[in-house]
């Protein structure tokens, strides 16, 4: 099982660049087990860039960690799932090779991947290449590998945009069981997708970090 941990990330005096451009900054920052949080902000805000972040994608100066741990670092990758829009996956691993592949790795139980990928229609694409899919057909199988790790961290970066309805409400159960379950979620999102989960707001406002309730 991951640990269990109370508070997932916590930053102190954060800045965040794109090249040599200061893009995002903030003074001090945490996110708890069991919380979703909606980040939001205009088009080129930052938003991408900060998951990246805590994902240990993109250099930061200032501290942040996850579960105690610097991004990017072995023990808080394995507590962090990143799902960036058209997430990856194995092209030479089938739609199962590839949940699989991804349950093993984490060594995590494969059932609550196949189940989420159950909800989401994927039973009968299984066998299938991800090559040969649709984009918003290969986002269904990131999210059920990603999601169905339970991992304490969850970052998901505009994960409805390309789901169908059917699927948006099986995506929007699984944040809310993910947070019932001890983990936290980060969620963007230009909509009202999580109108019904509760969860509390981190906008970013010129350049800033903001907290605030849904
Ligand atoms: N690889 C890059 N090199 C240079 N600048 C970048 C790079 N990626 C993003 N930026 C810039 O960083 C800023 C923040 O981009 P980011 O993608 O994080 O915004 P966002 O809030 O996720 O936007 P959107 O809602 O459009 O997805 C933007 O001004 C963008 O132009």
């Amino acid at each position: 099982m991951p640990p269990t941990i109370s508070q997932t990330v916590e930053a102190q005096d954060l800045r965040i660049s794109q090249g040599k451009r200061q893009i995002l900054c903030t003074h001090t920052l945490g996110f708890s087990a069991g919380e979703v949080w909606h980040l939001i902000g205009p088009n080129g805000a930052g938003k991408t860039s900060l998951l990246r972040a805590l994902a240990g994608e993109l250099p930061f100066q200032g501290t942040l960690t996850i579960a105690g741990c610097p991004p990017g670092t072995l023990p808080a990758r394995r507590v962090t799932a990143f799902l960036p829009t058209d997430a990856p996956l194995l092209d030479d691993l089938t739609v199962a090779g590839n949940l699989s592949f991804m349950a093993a790795a984490w060594s995590r139980p494969l059932g609550p991947l196949l189940a989420l990928a159950g909800q989401m229609g994927l039973d009968d694409w299984q066998g299938d290449w991800p090559v040969t899919l649709s984009r918003g057909t290969r986002q269904k199988v990131a999210l059920a590998a990603g999601l169905g790790l339970g991992l304490p961290l969850t970052l998901l970066d505009e994960p409805f945009a390309t789901l169908d309805i059917a699927s948006r409400a099986v995506l929007t159960e699984a944040i809310r069981a993910r947070a019932s379950g001890g983990g936290t979620v980060i969620v963007t999102t230009h909509g009202a997708e999580l109108l019904d989960v509760p969860h509390r707001r981190l906008e970013i406002v010129a350049g800033r970090l903001k907290t605030g309730t849904a």
